[in-house]
């Protein structure tokens, strides 16, 4: 069945059908169907372990599904140029590369190759993302140094860079203070642009998410909207917990900017 993971938005980017991956004989992802429209925030949801960065990693190329079929843009993810690709989908993930003896700038630009713009373009994208992640002033340090949180608003800064079409985020807020997480998001939301993003945060997912896509056990059990997602039987038969979905305890309005 293939379920329409978002209404009310523009045309279909991303399609999925009935798609696996598997690992020798272990599944990550399990027949997963599902259609992203342009302009939508999806959520992917599920405990540790469901299947959410292996399901990202199928989107973004870094693997190929065993079996099933993964559109993007109406055409077959297989298909895709890589650069071309890499020009429309951007992805922050959970798993990072190496800084060391590059400098905060340097890696802020890494993103910007399928981009065929000048220099001073080039220079002015960068400088634009590091004041947004308030990295600027240190664009000179090495970027090995940082700290995590620091680490992930420059990764953040790679992707706001290159500005792509889709943005693919793996655990978004990971090592960021509240602050970072409301501006980066808030900021990223107010782009309108198409974005499925892991969460583990559910008050944060239902803040920025307008549908979402649970996984547990590498399968896809339920999409639709949080409230319709998380019922109290699927937040104990998936989450392990008792629970209602209902307004966060702390209401945080907006980021002091
Ligand atoms: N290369 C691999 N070989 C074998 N098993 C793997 C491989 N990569 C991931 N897995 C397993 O696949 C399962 C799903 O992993 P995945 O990282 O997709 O989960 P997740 O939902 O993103 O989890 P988390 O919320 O903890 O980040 C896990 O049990 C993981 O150990």
């Amino acid at each position: 069945m293939l379920h329409r993971a978002t209404s009310n938005f523009g045309q279909t980017i991303l399609s999925l059908h009935n798609v696996s991956f598997a690992v020798g004989p272990k599944p990550l992802v399990q027949d997963c169907s599902f259609e992203v429209r342009q302009g939508s925030f999806m959520g992917l949801l599920g405990p540790n372990g469901a299947g959410k960065s292996s399901l990202l990693k199928l989107l973004y190329r870094e693997k190929k599904p065993t079996s099933g079929k993964i559109t993007a843009f109406g055409q077959p993810l297989d298909r895709w140029n890589r650069k071309a690709f890499a020009a429309k989908v951007g992805t922050v993930l959970q798993e990072k590369a190496q800084l060391a003896g590059l400098t905060i700038e340097q890696v802020a630009g890494l993103g910007l190759f399928p981009l065929s713009c000048s220099k001073a373009e080039e220079q002015q994208r960068v400088r634009e993302a590091l004041e947004l992640v308030e990295l600027w002033d240190r664009r000179t340090e090495n970027a090995g140094y940082l700290s995590g949180g620091e680490q992930q608003r420059l990764f953040f800064a790679q992707i706001l860079a290159l500005d792509p079409e889709v943005y693919l985020l793996d655990e978004p807020n990971n090592h960021l203070d509240i602050y970072f997480q409301y501006r980066l998001m808030d900021h990223i939301k107010a782009k309108g642009k198409t974005v499925i993003a892991s969460f583990h945060d559910i008050n944060l997912a239902a803040r920025y998410c307008d549908s979402a896509v649970l996984m547990h056990e590498a399968r896809m059990v339920a999409s639709g909207s949080l409230a319709e997602v998380l019922s109290p039987e699927r937040l104990k038969l998936v989450y392990r917990v008792d629970a209602q979905f209902a307004k966060s305890a702390i209401a945080i309005n907006a980021p002091v900017v």
